[in-house]
């Protein structure tokens, strides 16, 4: 199965009860940091790298966690799902969610299986912390998310070098053909990504040319420092 941030979330789950420290306190403000652009520009590299860096200190969400679940619907007919439309997503449990963060509430968050084109029927507990990092291809397309949003980014990269790297990704670790990858960027993910991600991109923040960005990162890291360091 393979899981956007299962690890993580299993560690801090683990981590939670030594780590005290990093809890929310009960007035204290989270901070919710959107990292959106298209399949294959990077989010993901630039979401870890920052999870990684901050540990249990922040939470990270995937709104890739929260497309519907399809145990209703055939594999057959789930494989034929438009899975960058908006509405393929669950973002009302997901806007829901985050409220309950922002309260200081812990929730759980669903599990998404790529190989099965469903949920996993697993959930992780995601914990209330003072940064929240969201990441996802239409986190900037939702008006309810982007209002929940502190700080907006856009992570950009050339057409080509995404789908070249989403190839690779998507027959290495999400169990499909080459031929499936190109099908399904040509009828759904291209038209999907001009018509829903790429007009976000002006509702961003920041631009980050690449999730390997070391200079972005180091500003974005040391935005998030500041943010944990402040006694609000
Ligand atoms: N700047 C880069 N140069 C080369 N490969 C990259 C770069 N950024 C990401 N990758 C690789 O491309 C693939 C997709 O990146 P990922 O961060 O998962 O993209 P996204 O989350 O935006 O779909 C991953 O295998 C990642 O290691
Ligand atoms: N069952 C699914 C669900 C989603 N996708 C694709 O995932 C892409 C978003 O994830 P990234 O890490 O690439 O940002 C999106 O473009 C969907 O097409 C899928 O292929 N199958």
């Amino acid at each position: 199965m393979t899981v956007k941030g299962v690890n993580y979330i299993i560690r801090a789950h683990e981590n939670e009860v030594k780590n005290s420290k990093i809890r929310m306190g009960k007035n204290m403000k989270s901070v919710i940091i959107g990292i959106a652009g298209g399949t294959g520009s990077g989010k993901s590299t630039f979401t870890n790298r920052l999870r990684d860096e901050f540990k249990d200190n922040v939470a990270v969400i995937y709104h890739d966690n929260y497309y519907r679940d399809q145990s209703d619907i055939p594999l057959e007919e789930r494989k034929k799902t438009n899975y960058d439309h908006p509405d393929a997503m669950e973002t009302e449990l997901l806007v829901q969610q985050l409220q309950e963060l922002k309260e200081g509430k812990s929730i759980q968050c669903p599990v998404y299986d790529y190989t099965q084109h469903n949920r996993s029927g697993e959930v992780q507990t995601v914990e209330p912390k003072k940064v929240i990092l969201l990441e996802g291809i239409l986190v900037l397309a939702d008006e309810r998310l982007r209002d929940l949003m502190d700080i907006k980014i856009y992570v950009e990269a050339d057409a080509d070098e995404r789908i070249l790297r989403r190839v690779i990704r998507d027959v290495k670790e999400r169990g499909r053909d080459i031929e499936g990858v190109v099908e399904q960027y040509l009828t759904t993910v291209k038209p999907m990504h001009y018509l829903y991600v790429e007009p976000t991109r002006s509702t961003a923040d920041i631009v980050i040319n690449s999730g390997m960005n070391s200079t972005a990162f180091e500003l974005v890291k040391n935005t998030i420092q500041k943010i944990l360091d402040s006694e609000e």
